[in-house]
């Protein structure tokens, strides 16, 4: 397509929102305009269904629950009374707490203040109040923020030692919605530990984000915790950001959590206009829809030019990959859906791998997103005429036109600024673009049944390892891994117990193990 073509094609199809100055531009998909006519059915059906979700219906059917992720933004949309008065009291209580923790009216026992907040958490429980805390966080902020999002001990020991004599004057937040995750219980339990090493009340320092109920929550209310703030049984844990989880640490931090609800409002309302050219999540959906011929063919590789949107993809991965990713339809075929997501940032990702998208496999599409302003107040000039930020948009454009004429395809999206607004806004741009492209490609985007296979495993290897103990304990010859695993009931899972030992000898549990390394059949165990 010449020039001038594109300009009118951008011009056709740019999207532009004046309350939030945002853009969203797809003329860099090579989509015809036959597809309209393919998807508009599918996309009245997709109005349906949405609408049917805003007003209450039950949209996981697996485990008979709301998802009412948009009603945190607009209460006065909730389908009942009951669950309007939780949201609005939940934000009330939120405001009072920050306010009190903030002026020193709630503070720890053995300091002035609250400096630091210690997030304990992991996927939807971490991954918004990260993705946020890197984008709108100041250096300025009355708290600073730390995660723990793993149950790696090494992890967990950087925290510690970070932290260090600041333990005591960091508010602890644990969060999970079901409360029952054990990377998190094991989170919980290595910083209630390192308090008490340190002779300090946990329960003083420690507030809960879970849901009613939850075996976290009891934990809390029995622990005699400073706080405990609901999380919803109608909130998806990827679809939280805006919730407790994500709203109790950024007010903490300082971020306007009002603007964060009110972008997120703002584009809910954008994203419900019954029309494909007018709405920003239709332009996306169609998009992906396009790019990956409904197959997740191609995947979606995405590029902020801007340091503080880093980890948007990483946000964007479980949103997108843990909704879309699915081997059953709604009718019950095997389709295996999914859209793969990956990216850090421009220009940096320039430098690594953009090489093989311009002229390497042509598996994906890229999402670009541009940031208008540069940086409050003035810039020097690098060169004459030139400031950094116009290197910095000049290397988008310039990737983005490279791309396209070897054929890789592009959205770009542009914000004024990264603000609690447009953060807000971007963050339900993407929520309501999962429902719609699950409509368009008729799957449940609201369950995750792949998830429990890998845990259920995990449990099992964990029973084992006590049976394997027991046997090493009880045998008074050294064993060969094959005894082993006959003594531990465990004939058929030789490698499990094999990697059980070899894992215990290195962590100083008891077990020796000798032999050839490189020849696990002539290992011998033993208790040390
Ligand atoms: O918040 P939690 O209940 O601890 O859950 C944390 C995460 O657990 C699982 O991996 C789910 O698949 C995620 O959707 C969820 O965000």
């Amino acid at each position: 397509m010449e020039n001038l073509q594109l300009w009118q094609r951008y011009q056709d199809w740019l999207y532009y929102h004046a309350g939030l100055g945002l853009y969203v531009d797809i003329s860099r998909m090579r989509f015809d305009e036959s597809l309209i006519e393919t998807l508009k059915p599918k996309f009245d059906q997709a109005f349906e269904s949405i609408q049917a979700l805003e007003n209450g219906a039950i949209a996981n059917p697996d485990e008979d629950r709301m998802v009412g992720h948009y009603w945190l933004r607009n209460p006065d949309i909730a389908p009942t009374e009951d669950i309007k008065n939780e949201i609005v009291s939940s934000l009330q209580d939120i405001d009072t707490f920050v306010q009190k923790v903030h002026t020193g009216a709630i503070k720890p026992p053995q300091a002035f203040k609250f400096t630091d907040i210690l997030s304990v958490g992991i996927g939807g429980s971490a991954l918004g109040p990260q993705f946020v805390a890197e984008a709108l966080a100041l250096d300025t902020a009355p708290m600073n923020i730390h995660f723990i999002d793993n149950t790696d001990p090494t992890g967990i020991d950087r925290i510690f030692t970070r932290l260090k004599d600041r333990l005591k004057s960091t508010l602890v937040i644990i969060t999970s919605k079901s409360g029952g995750t054990p990377e998190t219980r094991n989170g919980m339990l290595e910083v209630k530990a390192a308090y008490e090493n340190q002779g300090l009340d946990f329960a003083q320092h420690a507030v809960a984000i879970t849901m009613t109920g939850s075996k976290m929550y009891e934990f809390a209310k029995s622990g005699g915790w400073l706080a405990i703030f609901p999380m919803f049984d109608w909130v998806g844990g990827r679809t939280s950001e805006l919730s407790a989880v994500g709203l109790l640490p950024a007010a903490l931090q300082g971020i306007d959590i009002h603007q964060m609800l009110e972008g997120a409002k703002i584009m809910d309302e954008a994203t419900r206009i019954r029309d494909i050219k007018t709405n920003p999540a239709v332009l996306l959906a169609m998009s992906w829809y396009h790019s990956g011929n409904g197959k997740g063919e191609k995947d979606m590789v995405m590029l902020p030019y801007k340091d503080s949107l880093l980890l948007f993809s990483r946000y964007l991965q479980q949103l997108i990959m843990e909704s879309l990713g699915k081997e059953k339809d709604l009718d019950g075929n095997t389709v295996y859906q999914g859209i793969a997501v990956y990216g850090n940032k421009g220009s940096t990702d320039q430098h690594a791998y953009v090489q093989q998208l311009r002229e390497g496999v042509p598996n994906f599409f890229v999402t670009f997103v541009e940031v208008l302003e540069d940086r409050e107040g003035t810039s020097i000039e690098v060169e004459p005429g030139v400031t950094s930020g116009d290197y910095l948009s000049g290397l988008l454009q310039g990737t983005r036109q490279a791309l396209y004429e070897n054929h890789r395809d592009s959205v770009t999206i542009t914000i004024p600024q990264v603000n609690a607004l447009t953060v807000g806004a971007l963050i339900a741009l993407y929520e309501r673009t999962v429902s719609l492209y699950a409509c368009l490609v008729n799957i449940n985007a609201y369950h995750q049944p792949g998830v429990e296979a890998g845990k259920k495993a995990a449990a099992s290897i964990l029973e084992l390892q006590n049976k394997v103990v027991e046997a090493i304990e009880s045998a008074s010859e050294s064993l060969d891994i094959t005894t082993l695993a006959d003594r531990s009931g465990a004939t058929d899972q030789i490698e499990a117990v094999y990697k059980i030992v070899r894992h215990l000898a290195a962590n100083k549990r008891g077990i020796k193990l000798e032999g050839d390394f490189s020849k696990p059949s002539s290992l011998k165990v033993s208790a040390a």
